[in-house]
Parts: C-alpha cells; structure tokens; sequence
C-alpha cells in the first residue's frame, strides 16, 4: 500500500471496537442507527470510487451476523444511487430482522444461498458484477470459514483473476482477517479497498492480514467526539509528524540545531557508522561527531567530510581500551544526543566499553541504542532494572527476541501488543523495525508506521533509522516524538526511492539524500492544504 494515502488512523481491536460501540449506545446512539450510518457511508465510498456510478453492478454478498446486516442497508443504498443491486445471502436472516425488510422494500430480492454446489446463479453475477462487497463476516467470526461462504470468497478470488476490472470491496474487513491479529482465513479475500466502520483495526497492519486490506477507507458512522480518548494507538500520519517537527529560524546557527555524537563502527562494519553520521546531519543537526576507534580514523575521515571525528584509544589488538568510554563520556558532556551500537561489533571489550558508556551517560543526553548496543544489553538479565537512562531502542525482531527473550515467533504473531508491553516494563520508548514497524512508549501510546516497502529489506538501511532519530532528538524532540517523525520520515525517503527505481536493488545510501526531501514534502503539503 502507499503510505501517502492514508489520513490520521486510530487503531483498535475487536474489543476496543465493542468498548466504543458500547460507550455511543450508553451516550444515546441507537444501535440501528449505527448500522444505518454504517451501510450509508459504505455505499458513499464506493459510490466516490466511480466516475459515474448509475447503472453499475454491485453484488453484496451478505453474512449471518451484523456485518451482514451492514450489508443489506449498503445494498440498499447503491441501489438508490443507481445501481443495479444484487444481493447474495450466504446464510438465512431472521424474517423479523429490519434491514432485511427494508431491502424487500427497497425492491430488492435477496437470492438465497444456492443448493446446487456448482453456484449456477453466483458464477452468473459474478461475471457480470462492477462491485462485489465482502459483507459476509466482520469482528465476530468465531471460527474457520466453511461451506459456502468459503466457496462464494473462493469464487469471487477466481471471478477477479479472470476480471481484474471488477473492484473487490470489503466492508469493515476482509472477511476471515482477524482484527487483533492480522491473522487471516484460508478463505480471506484480497481485496481492493477495506471500508472500514469507525476505526481502522490493528490487524490491518500486521501480517498477513496487511496485505489483504487494499486501500483502506474510513467510514465515519457516528460514533460520538470525545469518547476514544483512551484509544492509544494510531497510524503515523504527516499531520502530526509536521506538528513536531523542529522548527528552523531565519537567524539559525549550527548550534541551533544540536550535536549528534554518534559510536559505532568497527573494522568489520565500517559503513554502518558513516550511514549514521551522515543520516543525523541529513535530518538536521547541526554537528555530527564520531567517535570510533582511533586506527579507524583514517577510513572515516577521509569518508565523511562534514564529520568532526573522536578518535578512541585502542588496545595493540585492535579493541576498545578500558579508557576509551571515560574519553567519549568526557566529550559527550557538551552533545545534545548520542546514538551508540550499529557495526560496534560483539566482542567481550566492545562489551564492557559500551556497558560503561551507558552507566556513565548523562540524563540529558538524548539516547538512541541500537545494534550491538542493544546485544550489549541483552547479556545483563533483567537489563531494564539497571540501565534507566529514558532512551530509544530501536530493534530488529532479532535484537528484540534478545532483550525480551522472546522467540522470534511470539514476538511476530503479537508485534503491536509485545513492543507496548516491553516499553512499559523497560521504561524505553521502543522501536519495533521491518514492515509497519511499530513505536512504543512507556505510556502506552503506540504509532505504527503506514509504510511496508520491500526496498528497505537490505543492510545499512536500520543505520540510516538510527541516524535520522538521533538528529531529531538533538533538534530538542522528545523520545516517542523523534521515533514516530523519524520512522515517518524513513518511510517517507524509502519511498520516494521505490517511486524512482522500484523495490528492488535499494540500497541504504540513496534513502540519505531523500531525508530532507520528505522533510521538505511534508512541510509543502501542509502549506497546500492551507490554501
Ligand atoms: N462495532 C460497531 O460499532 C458496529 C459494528 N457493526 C458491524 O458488526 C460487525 C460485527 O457483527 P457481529 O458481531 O454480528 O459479527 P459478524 O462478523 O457479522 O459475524 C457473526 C455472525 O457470524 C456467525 N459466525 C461466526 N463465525 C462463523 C463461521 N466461521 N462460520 C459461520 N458462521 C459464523 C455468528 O454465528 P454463531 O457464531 O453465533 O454461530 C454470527 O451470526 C462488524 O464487523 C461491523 O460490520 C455495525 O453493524 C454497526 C456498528
Ligand atoms: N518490508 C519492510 N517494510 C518497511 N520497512 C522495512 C522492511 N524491511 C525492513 N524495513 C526497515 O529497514 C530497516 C532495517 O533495519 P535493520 O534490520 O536494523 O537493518 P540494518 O541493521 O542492516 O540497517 C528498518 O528501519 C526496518 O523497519
Ligand atoms: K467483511
């Protein structure tokens, strides 16, 4: 999906979505009335999907439950609109239920699920069909998808090979894709564009259900202002990354801006720590320093040029030695922000080197760990207990199944909900890396990020993250402010390069040049939404 199109989303889960339900019945909604609005502003949206939309053919394929009843009234409002409506019934209504008599009123004939296994009738409209909506379950499917119902999403995945023209909608989600998880049925459509009630739901941007969703919509269906307040989770979005965004007077100098020390590099991992300097400056701190081994110094400055650099003593076998942390602490009294682990390597002095730089490191110092910081930290059980210094973690799965102990599995079949846990139990604002990544704070809040772009999946590009965040919070950000603008801000860069050379053959240095780019681009859209 491209991140650009999506507008500020909260996030819930099924239980979340049912608290708030509950909240605007207590606050006089009726339920009816929530369903009505429901089916209204689906059909809306589909509606402001065509050029022209009398006269098209819409086939809504309608379950057991209230996402079936949602629908009906759907139904009944494309067919107002000018369409020629179908209905499918996958399972019998109530004859006393409303929206079912209202369709009948409307003039429409449900068509009853058909006895014959072949689905004469279905494979019928289905090759006639401009529109088919997925209203067959929502939030409340309890189990696997069988019988017809999957058959119909069976036939509808094969009517749309055969007729990539037909716009495949589901309403609220794809039917069979769990909400909390992202988990899908074997059944579950990809669809074309997700209309969704009242909140977009975490499972869309969780796999695999993140890659069933299409374009998502968000209908509004009149659920009352004021009463999500505690809903603490939401999708980045450029509003609120231009919100916190530092600002850049006229009368600026360098010093304005903040100075990034950024430790990391090693023989083996040289590039990691020119990717960092160079991604810090690139999001607008005024000076960029490196401190890395001293015999590593000729590399990086003939590499970096607007770097100022802090050679650190070494031992004869090329390591750490035991005062080099004193001389980066001593120096790092005078920097606003510090990013310390990628390419520092593992071995038993690096270790040590980075456990005293952290038990030495001002609370003033913005912290940003990364990489081998982080493995540094996974050796100490219960790490969180000694180390709380307010700090960015920004994780891999791996790096993540290190600190937490975690499998790898767990931590990928729960993403949102383990890194909200562990940034409240570490103290850390946490930064969950790979598609959607995911941002914690210690207070609950979660941001996920709009974009999954396999163009990032190549080394150097977490550098480039690490970079971009720790020039943030030398700019003055906050913690969970610098994450979430600055995982936006990545996205945004490793975009615009998919958008020029594709998804494939990336590399970590072309995102350098587009950080201030997608600076610029969210800066200049707001000032063309102003007008
Ligand atoms: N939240 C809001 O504010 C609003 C929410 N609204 C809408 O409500 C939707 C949730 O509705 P819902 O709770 O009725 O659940 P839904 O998804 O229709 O399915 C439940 C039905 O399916 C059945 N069933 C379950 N699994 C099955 C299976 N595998 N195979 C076969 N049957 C299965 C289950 O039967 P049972 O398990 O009892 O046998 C039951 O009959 C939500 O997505 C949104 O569209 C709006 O209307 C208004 C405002
Ligand atoms: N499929 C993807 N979609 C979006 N972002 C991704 C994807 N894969 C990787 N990334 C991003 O690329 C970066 C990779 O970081 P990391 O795994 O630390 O690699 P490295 O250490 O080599 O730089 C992270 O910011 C991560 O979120
Ligand atoms: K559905």
């Amino acid at each position: 999906m491209s991140a650009a199109t999506l507008n500020a989303m909260k996030l819930v889960t099924a239980a979340e979505m049912r608290l708030l339900e509950k909240r605007a019945l207590e606050s006089g909604t009726s339920f009816g009335d929530l369903m009505h609005n429901a089916g209204r502003a689906v059909a809306s949206e589909i509606c402001g999907l065509f050029d022209s939309f009398p006269g098209k053919k819409a086939l809504v394929l309608v379950g057991p439950g209230n996402n079936g009843g949602d629908g009906l009234v759907a139904a009944r409002f494309l067919n107002d609109a000018g369409a020629i409506t179908h209905v499918y019934l996958l399972a019998p209504r109530d004859p006393g239920d409303l929206v079912y008599n209202e369709a009948l009123e409307a003039g429409i004939s449900p068509i009853e699920v058909e006895s014959d296994a072949g689905f004469s009738k279905l494979r019928e409209l289905l090759g006639e069909a401009d529109v088919v909506v997925d209203a067959i379950f929502g939030t409340g499917l309890g189990r696997p998808i069988g019988g017809a119902s999957a058959a119909a999403l069976t036939l509808v995945a094969e009517a749309r090979n055969q007729r990539p023209d037909m716009v495949v909608i589901a309403l609220d989600l794809p039917s069979g894709l769990n909400a909390d998880s992202g988990e899908i049925d074997d059944s579950t459509l990809a669809v074309d564009y997700t209309i969704t009630l009242g909140y977009a739901k975490r499972g869309f941007f969780l796999f695999p259900g993140a890659d069933y969703t299409g374009q998502i919509l968000v209908a509004d269906i009149g659920i009352p202002d004021g009463l999500d307040d505690d809903i603490l989770s939401e999708v980045i979005d450029e509003h609120d990354v231009l919100s916190i965004l530092p600002l850049r007077p006229s009368d600026a100098h360098k010093g304005s801006f903040g100075k990034v020390m950024v430790v990391a590099g090693s023989t083996e991992f040289i590039g990691a720590a020119s990717l960092v300097c160079q991604s810090a400056a690139r999001a607008g701190a005024g000076l960029v320093t490196l401190a890395a081994r001293q015999s590593l110094h000729p590399v990086f400055a003939a590499k970096l040029v607007e770097t100022t650099h802090l050679p650190l003593p070494e031992t004869a076998h090329g390591e750490f030695a035991s005062e080099a942390a004193e001389v980066a602490l001593a120096r790092l009294v005078k920097y606003d922000a510090a990013a310390i682990g990628p390419g520092l390597g593992q071995s038993p002095d690096t270790v040590e080197f980075v456990h005293q730089l952290l038990s030495g490191i001002s609370e003033n110092t913005g912290l940003v760990l990364d990489a081998d910081a982080l493995n540094a930290l996974s050796l100490t059980p219960d790490w969180w207990d000694i180390f709380n210094h307010p700090a960015v973690l920004t994780p891999h799965t791996g790096e993540f199944a290190r600190l937490s102990g975690l499998s790898i599995g767990e931590i990928l079949a729960n993403r949102m909900e383990i890194c909200r846990k562990n940034a409240a139990l570490w103290g850390k604002v946490v930064i969950l890396k790979g598609a959607h990544t995911v941002v914690a704070s210690p207070d609950g809040r979660i941001a996920v990020s709009p974009s999954a772009n396999p163009g990032l999946a190549s080394g150097g590009t977490g550098d480039v993250l690490t970079g971009i965040i720790t020039g943030l919070l030398a700019q003055g950000l906050d913690e969970f402010d610098a994450a979430r603008a600055g995982v936006y801000i990545h996205a945004m860069a490793g975009e615009s390069v998919r958008n020029n050379i594709g998804d494939t053959g990336m590399i970590a240095s072309d995102l350098l040049i587009q950080i201030p780019r997608a600076v610029k681009s969210i800066k200049e859209h707001d000032h063309a939404s102003c007008h």
